[in-house]
């Protein structure tokens, strides 16, 4: 696993954009091979998403040969309200950017059938040959997607109750008025995002710290599902100072050495790569 710490969390956001679109860019999808890329929603993706948007409409990136699916949906709520998962996604980042809406996955919570919903969405997943980058947020509670406390980190996509934390947590977004808040969701499970090929996380903020010490300092525990990804191959998380704050500052060191290193070893082989140019 590594880990990239950022100044704040437009930095934060400029990092990922910048490492998505690189990533899609030396895919080099097409019509018959999508990139295949799970979002999520929340404040943390913002910032990445309206920096993806800028490369899109600067002609550096497109989403035409990408296929998305979305972590999470609420249950219940209507799709065209304004909090829905599918609203958010398409205010903030899908309605800006050049993906046809056809490639875009979202969970239904409104399906008459929610059970053969979930086993759809895991179907579509398979069809497209999984997912070859998965972003993700998390909750303070270190949960992944809606993957809350106690989730088993075998469990795939399915109807979750959310915890009375993240019901408080999100009621911000409800005029601060709990009632409001969905009981449920639906949400991809901890199985499936480690099926993905990359994860890559986003935590800001002070008050999601403890959550991160948990999932990295300590070992994997389904109290805090992000620490499942001690157990995938390819992880990354990428955060700003501030949710720093109850790591060791060995492991802080730690992290920001390995960067350093893998900076300078890049800059030798640019380096190397020039020399052989101008010898030819
Ligand atoms: N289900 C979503 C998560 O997928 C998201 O990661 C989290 C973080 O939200 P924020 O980025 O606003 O802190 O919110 C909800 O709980």
């Amino acid at each position: 696993m590594r880990l990239i710490i950022r100044d704040n969390p437009t930095a934060v956001g400029d990092y990922l954009a910048t490492y998505i679109a690189k990533r899609i860019n030396d895919f080099a999808p097409t019509a018959d091979k999508p990139f295949v890329l799970g979002l999520p929603t929340g404040s943390s993706p913002i910032p990445t998403y309206k920096a993806l948007i800028k490369f899109v409409k600067e002609e550096k990136l497109s989403f035409q040969h990408v296929v998305t699916f979305n972590m999470d949906e609420y249950v219940g709520l209507p799709r065209d309200h304004p909090e829905s998962y599918h609203t958010f996604m398409f205010r903030e980042f899908f309605g800006h950017v050049d993906i046809p809406p056809s490639q875009v996955h979202i969970l239904d919570g409104n399906a008459p059938d929610l059970v053969a919903e979930c086993n759809a969405y895991e179907a579509a997943i398979k069809s497209y040959g999984g997912i070859e980058l998965f972003l993700g947020g998390i909750g303070e509670d270190g949960h992944i997607a809606f993957n809350e406390p106690g989730s088993s980190l075998a469990s795939r996509t399915r109807i979750k109750t959310l915890a009375y934390d993240t019901i408080l947590a999100n009621a911000r977004f409800f005029n601060n008025d709990i009632s409001k808040v969905p009981r449920m969701a639906l949400t991809v499970g901890v199985a499936t995002v480690l099926d993905s090929r990359e994860v890559v996380v986003i935590v800001n903020g002070q008050r999601k710290a403890l959550a991160l010490s948990k999932a990295i300092e300590d070992g994997v525990n389904h109290l805090w599902t992000l620490s499942a990804l001690q157990l995938h191959p390819w992880a990354l998380i990428v955060v700003d100072e501030d949710a720093t704050a109850e790591l060791h500052v060995k492991t802080v060191k730690y992290f920001k050495s390995i960067e350093y290193v893998q900076e300078q070893v890049e800059m030798s082989k640019r380096e190397q790569q020039k020399q052989g140019e101008e010898e030819v």
